[in-house]
């Protein structure tokens, strides 16, 4: 397990309860020492206990060192150096499991992409779904998808694939798996959905409620299906786990940073003073970017995701993006009717509490 933080840590212990050996590097010497002399990640999932047969360490040589399956959890940012500083570390065709949401900018590869160009000697796939880390780690039911390309072999003998082993190795009593060939439609679940959250924490901060939330999570659904299409994913895939669980999910608690980021950006708080000032990796702000850029590459449109956009990265003032968006032109549902007709709709947003945005 590449990445200490609360999702390897959780990921980890899923792991070593499923009965695999399991080494965990994490550059924080600390976390290391804390994981296995007291069997606990004070920093990112404290009081939670964690199985003793779980090992950490800081040399992540020594992690890598004979590993059957590589799980590679550290923020989007970090992947591709990671993925490199990795690559003559992991044997051939062992599967690297990237377990990150989000695209690269600049790129817009996916992040199994990112590290299929580093690693190109080895099975890439994603572990993906609403997977709350610190739920996870207490052993919540929780259920997530294993993403594998399928190769020919794979197809005739589906219980041989790379997806097929690693839903089986990481499988408990709590913890289902479910396999898939469709690491498209996953991964643009993954980071769509996180941009979306942001925007349902954006409103829910101003004073809207649950009708807007419904509204966002449905449409953002819509955004999701429409660029994983396009980009050669399936749309019944982002009605899995990836993309329909893990948008509900994300939308609709605090304990998600992206939601949560929004809902102080929303109450008007500014970006540096949001969660007390303290670095939370919230991968929505770099999503955003990313995933506009993409859909203009590929001319889908992606309203709610430019909206986030435009408050996040452009400077727009909230409420007036929100009522430019409740007021774009009126088309169809689905999009495969083509329709579109000019909305004469006066911009008028009012909140739960009577005032007017
Ligand atoms: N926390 C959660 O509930 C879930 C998180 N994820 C995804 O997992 C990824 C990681 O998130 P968390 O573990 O929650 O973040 P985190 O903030 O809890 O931990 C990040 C970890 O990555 C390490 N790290 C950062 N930059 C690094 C670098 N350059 N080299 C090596 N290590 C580096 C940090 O030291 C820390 O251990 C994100 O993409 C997130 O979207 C996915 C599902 C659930
Ligand atoms: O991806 C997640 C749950 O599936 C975690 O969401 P946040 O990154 O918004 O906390």
């Amino acid at each position: 397990m590449i990445g200490g933080g609360a999702w390897g840590t959780a990921l980890a212990s899923v792991a070593a309860k499923a009965g695999r050996e399991v080494t965990l590097y994490a550059r924080d010497a600390d976390t290391v020492d804390g994981i296995n002399s007291a069997h606990i990640n004070t920093k990112y999932l404290p009081d939670i206990p964690l199985p003793p047969a779980l090992k950490a360490t800081d040399d992540i040589g020594a992690a890598l060192d004979g590993a059957d399956a590589v799980l590679l959890v550290v923020p989007s940012g970090a992947v591709r150096s990671m993925a490199a500083r990795i690559s003559g570390l992991v044997k051939d065709g062992t599967p690297v499991a990237i377990c990150t949401k989000g695209i690269e900018p600049r790129t817009g590869y996916l992040m199994s992409q990112v590290v299929a160009e580093e690693m190109p000697h080895v099975p890439v796939g994603t572990i993906s779904g609403p997977t709350f880390a610190r739920e996870t780690a207490l052993g919540h039911p929780t259920a997530a998808t294993v993403a594998f390309e399928f190769s020919h072999r794979d197809r005739l003998e589906p219980s041989h694939s790379p997806a097929a082993r690693l839903a089986l190795s990481m499988s408990t009593g709590f913890f289902k798996t479910y396999i898939s060939d469709d690491l498209v439609g996953v991964e643009i679940g993954g980071a769509v959905k996180n941009v979306v959250a942001i925007g349902c924490g954006m409103m829910t901060g101003a004073g809207f409620a649950e009708n807007t939330r419904a509204a966002l999570i449905t449409r953002g659904l819509d955004e999701m299906k429409a660029l994983a299409e396009a980009l050669g994913g399936r749309r019944e895939t982002v009605t899995g786990l990836a993309g329909t669980g893990d948008l509900t999910l994300t939308c609709s608690s605090r304990t998600s940073r992206n939601m949560s980021l929004g809902v102080q950006l929303g109450q008007g708080i500014p970006r540096d003073a949001c969660f007390d000032g303290a670095p939370v990796v919230v991968e929505g702000e770099a999503n955003a970017r990313s995933v506009v850029d993409l859909a203009q590459r590929v001319n889908v449109a992606m309203p709610i995701c430019q909206t986030v956009h435009a408050i996040l990265h452009e400077g727009r003032a909230l409420n007036e993006a929100f009522a430019d968006l409740w007021t774009q032109p009126i088309s169809a549902e689905p999009r495969a009717m083509d329709l579109t007709l000019n909305n004469p709709a006066q911009k008028s947003l009012t909140r739960l509490d009577g005032g007017v945005a």
